[in-house]
């Protein structure tokens, strides 16, 4: 077989070749195992990060109810951490009172009995704590969990789209559940986690420090105390070392990426043949046996170089774990024995307190190691939590990207009901990060109560105007004036509240299908008159009531039922209608593109009634894309009905009814306004690009040259 693995060195970074894999691996300073947690603290910043902690037992503070809990948590803690020695302490008068039983030949019945009473005690309270501890942590979680919840809802909900879509904000959003070791998790699992954590740190040093002073005092009298002590704590010391360069290795940055064409192609391939999507595509296209032949000769061509990239991780593992300190481990652990041997065989008459102190600094030293290992795996961990609290307080104070404005938008509600007047002037706009433009040197200008229809073939801007209208986005470079305002001076909440859109790349919310209309109208968002009145106008009260459970009916389930055991072919139980495919009560991927549109319409229409003076304008994107010639003829119908005075856009590419009744039509071709006018004046010119399009739909449909 030929030799798959190759290595390939530069100063940051260690490359290897292992099969169709390019494995990348940061280069670790030679000194690494010396410096204990160093490069985690480096990677994690903890310094930057720390102010964090504050900030969150501030905020955690103001739950007065979450400050008790915490309260008794920090007290159970310490209190574990000092009992211990209190025990410790008694067993160093255990061994006192055998060092004189043996020197005095008698022994204080009373005096042990109490003090081994003491030292039962003492694990009995230890006992008690921990219990106590465990019934208060479920309880603080569940507090900090709601606390957390309603602390990420606030944060997201008010994000606008280009900060929402903008990729270092969503690395920082997923940064606040994010575990480095571990899955990922709930923010409140992680504050949890880090309370836990610096309670433990400082507990634990309180714990080693108390008993490292009993057990110097306890041994003071002991000649062997000192050697004992160092025989006993060099191996654990050594494990630390040997654990530290594994985690160094082991946490240090690496990548694993292909760029192997057949293996990219063959991977491709099996995702197509085992998705659902693409079966139709696949069935209808009759490419099941050229899929097969393509993907069999890419995996033979690969042959032994297809390793499964667990395995090179693994391989990883297993390299991080191999060094010096681990070596020499064991030879280290059998240190207390032969100091032992050797110290009993130079004073035999001292064997028996001899083997007492033993067993006591060997029980305690493994006590402290414990503690200590802990204590090391808790501080890598401190980076890692106080990196993802720093990201659950930053979310919230990131800065949207479109600017609020400071003028109250209208002066009076009776302002809008002539409608709101629209005008760009010389606007630029490219979507945040793209190259290109998509509009450039835009203008027109809209009246009140104009009816507007942009046309355009795909890809010329028409969604990206009306987004703009809506200030989803912000102009690169000019201005839009609505009633002769700049745009970015009005307050956005007024501005949205003056206006209704409908999207073309809408989405229907994961809620009950009158949720998804009424929060059309957030403040008449319960009002089911008026919801069952905008479904009629949207034309999806039909549909809806065919539906078990009408408007309560969830288009998607949020919350799944889950089965165990379930007998193959099962589609009830208990009573309970069952089907594992499709959840019981889904019925999203039921309802056609049409019916779908006509629910987001019906949303659109909460806001659309002509009574409605709190909205003068109205944006249509594609309304009518996936309705059928019937129901989008009853669509504008109802619409022109229902519109009073209110300005009116809409972009299509359909020319029609809509084109030949609008007061103003913008042909836009690839970003920029090629005509403006109305149906009569863009058709008076013959060569001009609406006419051409015109005539072209004309000419489909009445088959002739017309
Ligand atoms: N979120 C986005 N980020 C980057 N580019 C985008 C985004 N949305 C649209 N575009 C690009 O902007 C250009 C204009 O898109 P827009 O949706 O405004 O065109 P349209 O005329 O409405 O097209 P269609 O008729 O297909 O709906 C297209 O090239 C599109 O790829």
């Amino acid at each position: 077989m030929a030799d798959l693995t190759s290595t390939a060195n530069t100063d940051e970074a260690k490359h290897t070749k292992i099969g169709i894999w390019d494995f990348y691996q940061e280069r670790l300073p030679k000194t690494a195992s010396l410096g204990i947690g160093v490069p985690f603290f480096k990677r994690f910043q903890v310094s930057q990060d720390a102010p964090y902690l504050w900030t969150m037992l501030k905020d955690i503070g103001k739950d007065q109810s979450c400050a008790v809990l915490i309260g008794l948590l920090a007290s159970c803690k310490l209190a574990s951490a000092l009992l211990p020695a209190v025990s410790l302490w008694y067993s160093g008068q255990l061994l006192t009172i055998a060092q004189n039983t043996i020197d005095l030949r008698t022994v204080d019945t009373s005096l042990l009995m109490t003090i081994a009473s003491y030292r039962l005690g003492c694990g009995l309270l230890i006992q008690g704590v921990s219990r106590f501890e465990n019934a208060l942590e479920p309880l603080l979680a569940a507090r900090l969990q709601r606390h957390y919840s309603i602390h990420m809802f606030r944060a997201r909900s008010r994000l606008d789209v280009p900060t929402w879509n903008d990729k270092i904000v969503q690395d920082k959003l997923s940064r606040t559940s994010q575990m480095i070791m571990g899955p990922s998790k709930d923010p409140s699992t992680v504050v949890l986690e880090l309370l836990e954590t610096v309670l433990r740190l400082s507990t634990g040093v309180v714990s080693i420090v108390s008993q490292s002073l009993v057990l110097a005092r306890v041994l003071r009298g002991q000649p062997d105390g000192p050697l004992l002590v160092t025989a006993t704590c060099l191996p654990h010391i050594v494990r630390l070392m040997s654990m530290n360069t594994m985690l160094s290795k082991w946490t240090s940055i690496w990548m694993i990426k292909s760029s192997d064409k057949d293996f990219i192609k063959s991977e491709g391939l099996k995702l197509a043949i085992q998705s659902n999507s693409h079966r139709q595509e696949i069935v209808a296209g009759g490419m099941g046996a050229h899929l097969f032949n393509e993907y069999r000769s890419r995996v033979m061509r690969l042959g032994d170089a297809i390793i499964d990239m667990n395995d090179v991780v693994y391989e990883r593992g297993r390299r991080a774990r191999t060094n010096f300190w681990e070596l020499i481990q064991p030879l280290l652990e059998q240190l207390p024995q032969v100091v032992f041997t050797l110290r009993a065989a130079a004073q035999p008459l001292s064997i028996p307190i001899s083997l007492a102190s033993l067993n006591m600094v060997l029980t305690t030293t493994n006590d402290f190691n414990r503690e200590i290992v802990q204590m090391y795996f808790r501080s890598l961990r401190l980076g890692i939590s106080l990196n993802a609290i720093r990201n659950i307080y930053q979310v919230n104070s990131i800065e949207n990207q479109i600017q609020d404005g400071q003028v109250a938008y209208p002066e009076s509600n009776s302002d809008l009901i002539a409608g709101i007047s629209v005008e760009f002037r010389n606007v630029f706009f490219k979507y945040p990060g793209a190259a290109d433009y998509v509009l450039r040197d835009v203008s027109f200008k809209l009246e009140r109560s104009q009816l507007c229809v942009i046309v355009g073939k795909n890809g010329s801007g028409k969604s990206s105007v009306l987004k703009l209208i809506a200030r989803i986005y912000e102009p690169t470079k000019g201005t839009i004036l609505i009633d002769g305002y700049d745009i970015s001076t009005l307050k956005l909440v007024d501005l949205r509240r003056a206006m209704a859109m409908l999207f073309q790349d809408y989405s229907i919310l994961p809620l009950s299908i009158g949720d998804n209309i009424g929060l059309g109208d957030p403040n008449h968002y319960e009002d089911i008159d008026r919801i069952q009145e905008a479904a009629r106008l949207g034309g999806a009260d039909g549909l809806i009531n065919k539906l078990p459970e009408k408007y309560d009916t969830y288009l998607e389930k949020p919350v799944p039922d889950s089965f165990s055991q379930l007998p193959e072919g099962t589609t009830e139980l208990f009573g309970q209608p069952v089907d594992a495919g499709k959840q019981a009560g889904y019925f999203g991927s039921s309802l056609s593109g049409g019916q779908l549109q006509r629910i987001a319409l019906s949303r659109t229409f909460m806001r659309s009634l002509s009574s409605d003076h709190s909205v003068g304008l109205l944006l249509f994107d594609e309304p009518s894309a996936s309705l059928d010639p019937a129901a989008e003829h009853d669509l504008f119908e109802r619409l022109s009905n229902l519109r009073g005075q209110k300005t009116m856009v809409f972009s299509t590419h359909r020319f029609g009814n809509l084109t030949r009744h609008a007061d103003v039509i913008i042909h836009l071709n690839d970003s920029l306004v090629e005509d403006t006018g109305t149906h009569i004046d863009l058709l008076a010119k013959p060569d001009g690009g609406y006419a051409k399009l015109w005539k072209l739909q004309a000419r489909a449909f009445l088959g002739e040259d017309s």
